[in-house]
């Protein structure tokens, strides 16, 4: 019989190891371990859900350009996919709070802001019993927050950090299904989005856009990135290697 025993003081997220889901549109989930501590293991789900055009109108000011971090904000040390904050380009990516340490993603496109928005609307108050086991599996959510960025006015969806108060987080983005394109997606972007990952997303129906590991010896991270998971077929996606 083992003694190991759970800290009671951790966060939900740190106490439960769980399964990943597929939901009804896209899905990423990004899970996060730390090697020095115990058992913590947890997914964030990111579901795609139909659009709602008021959202849509707040997520519109996300258009254009923007140089500068804002002030209170950090870009994400433990980042590994999606887009990520580049000072001096017109990149957007995901900033850290520093007063809470929320992650603060940046709302995208209209629709995909919509969808993913009502979707974290939805889990907070369905009593749908088909809905509600996604809680377990997602990011708690903290609304939205409006950013100047630079000149530009930007919309984020605030998140728990799933790596809060993990000293070295192993962190890895599985985007799930077969099929990551959108219903009213463009023939370019269905395309593209069907070149991408085939080994992976043909045969065990999942895809690693990113991942890092912290190695204890070394105590260095090794991060691998999109280019690398594109390359992953249904035998190398095993071991990442
Ligand atoms: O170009 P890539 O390879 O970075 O593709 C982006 C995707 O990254 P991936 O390679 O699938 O991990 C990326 O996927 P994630 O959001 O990272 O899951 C988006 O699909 C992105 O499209 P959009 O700009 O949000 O409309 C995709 O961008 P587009 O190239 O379709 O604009
Ligand atoms: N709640 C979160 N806590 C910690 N890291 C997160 C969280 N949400 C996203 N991330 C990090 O940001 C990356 C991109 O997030 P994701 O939701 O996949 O964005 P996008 O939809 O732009 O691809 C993930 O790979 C992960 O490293």
């Amino acid at each position: 019989m083992s003694n190991l025993k759970l800290p009671s003081q951790l966060p939900p997220y740190q106490k439960q190891r769980h399964k990943s889901y597929a939901g009804l549109g896209g899905v990423n989930a990004s899970a996060a371990t730390s090697p020095t501590s115990n058992f913590s293991t947890s997914f964030q789900l990111v579901v795609t859900a139909p659009t709602s055009s008021a959202i849509a109108n707040l997520s519109a000011m996300n258009n254009g350009a923007n140089q500068k971090i804002p002030d209170g904000f950090t870009s994400m040390d433990h980042q590994v996919a999606g887009h990520t904050f580049h000072v001096g380009t017109d990149e957007i990516g995901m900033l850290k709070s520093n007063d809470d340490g929320s992650v603060l993603k940046p709302a995208g496109s209209p629709m995909c802001a919509a969808r993913e928005i009502k979707f974290y609307e939805q889990l907070l108050t369905t009593t749908d019993k088909d809905i509600l086991p996604l809680r377990d599996f997602t990011a708690e959510y903290r609304g939205t927050q409006t950013l100047n960025v630079g000149t530009k006015t930007v919309n984020f969806i605030k998140l728990r950090d799933l790596t809060h108060g993990m000293l070295e987080p192993c962190v890895i983005d599985i985007k799930i299904g077969r099929r990551t394109w959108d219903p009213l997606a463009t023939e370019q972007k269905r395309e593209a989005e069907e070149s991408k990952y085939q080994m992976c997303k043909n045969t065990v129906g999942f895809c690693i856009p990113g991942f890092q590991t912290f190695h204890i010896a070394s105590g260095t991270y090794k991060k691998f990135g999109k280019e690398y998971g594109k390359k992953l077929n249904q035998n190398t996606v095993k071991d990442g290697k």
